[in-house]
């Protein structure tokens, strides 16, 4: 069996564990159990027609006495490209708003408040080819452009925000960026976060397609809670979660794009990290497939040239500030990840653990400050 047709591990744990001893691997494994969502038979037989994969889970907190819960569903979904990469930029683009817009309207019906897709959505990952042409006419402008007008319709016929992540172009000085739209319930543009960290490693040449983010870590107040996103490299910065989480961020979703050979064994640790690390709820969601190119590129590794980046993953997943995260979606389908999660827990759990509290923030700070000067001296013991 090649590692592209492994499903997941979860059913893979399911397939081979009697019943007790699976309930003990998940307990460590995911930490508290997540309750199954039932979702309603429409979104289940819709998810099927429309051939993919349809999962729920909600997170619990404690009845407070002065606070009502805060209740809200976030929807995940991830998913392949619709027509091959050599198809007409613009047919590409249609084919895969069509694809995600059936998606979207099962989300509606599972009452999803908040929808995040993945990295660079409406593209194939073609940064690997290190061609320009055509791959940057994918870029569109956040405020003006076809895909945000799009997501404006489905944020307001179904009353969701909605995160878009997109290749960004700035038109005045055509400045291209990896950014995520966050459009607001009401159907405006609330703003943008453009990716903080470019990767340097393995075929993501996407330095050399657009800039490192200006737009900081910006925390975004929708009626459903305060939302961030750490674009997908960046969650491999501790500080990056952190100071989305230093702004209020109460959910930060991570849109990426990924494959199985560089970073799988890192995927189910990373975000699930930063939720414990900032009492906040995570979304961690990777595109699914393989991608075909029609040029082959090398690896620069002395490799043969190839014609494809390899497996992304898909996998996506939701955790929880006490530890606690849902399964995956599949290694291999299109799948919308339905999740309920009462936003009171974040701070119940930072009152039993108190990180925040215990930080020592200004003490780092001020270290900090002097570690990266040039005259930095490390603070060594020699015998
Ligand atoms: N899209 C992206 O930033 N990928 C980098 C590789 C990774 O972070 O796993």
């Amino acid at each position: 069996m090649s590692a592209c047709e492994f499903e997941s591990l979860e059913k893979s744990l399911e397939t081979h564990l009697p019943e007790a001893e699976l309930r003990e691997v998940k307990r460590i494994l995911f930490g508290k159990e997540t309750r199954k969502l039932d979702l309603p038979s429409c979104a289940v037989d819709a998810a099927s027609e429309r051939d993919f994969e349809l999962k729920g889970y909600g997170f619990e907190a404690a009845q407070e006495q002065l606070r009502p819960p805060r209740r809200i569903r976030v929807g995940l979904i991830q998913h392949r490209i619709v027509l091959p990469t050599d198809a007409p930029i613009l047919d590409q683009i249609n084919a895969m708003h069509n694809r995600v817009g059936e998606m979207v309207e099962v989300a509606a019906m599972c009452g999803v408040n908040i929808i995040c897709f993945q990295e660079t959505w409406t593209m194939p990952f073609a940064f690997c080819t290190r061609e320009k042409h055509p791959w940057t006419e994918f870029a569109e402008s956040a405020e003006e452009g076809n895909t945000t007008r799009f997501c404006q319709e489905l944020a307001k016929k179904y009353n969701m925000v909605v995160v878009s992540p997109i290749l960004e172009r700035e038109e005045l000085h055509d400045t291209l960026w990896n950014t995520a739209v966050v459009i607001s319930n009401s159907g405006n543009v609330l703003g943008k976060s453009r990716k903080n960290h470019i990767p340097r490693v393995g075929d993501f040449n996407e330095s050399t397609y657009y800039m490192e983010g200006d737009t900081g870590h910006t925390v975004f107040q929708t009626q459903f809670g305060k939302i961030a996103v750490n674009i997908c490299y960046g969650r491999h910065h501790p500080l990056n979660w952190f100071m989305y989480s230093m702004n209020g961020a109460e959910i930060i979703f991570n849109p990426s794009a990924t494959v199985g050979a560089l970073s799988e064994p890192m995927w189910p640790i990373e975000a699930r990290n930063a939720a414990i690390a900032n009492h906040c709820f995570t979304c961690a969601i990777n595109r699914v497939g393989t991608e075909h190119f029609k040029s082959e590129f090398t690896s620069g590794d002395g490799k043969k040239a190839h014609h494809d980046f390899g497996h992304f993953y898909g996998s996506s997943y939701v955790a929880a500030p006490d530890g606690s995260r849902t399964p995956g979606l599949s290694r291999t389908s299109d799948g919308l990840l339905v999740v309920e999660m009462d936003l009171n827990l974040n701070r119940q759990i930072s009152d039993k653990w108190s990180f925040k509290m215990t930080g020592r923030y200004a003490e780092y700070a001020e270290k900090l400050t002097k570690a990266v000067t040039h005259d930095f001296k490390p603070n060594i013991v020699k015998e």
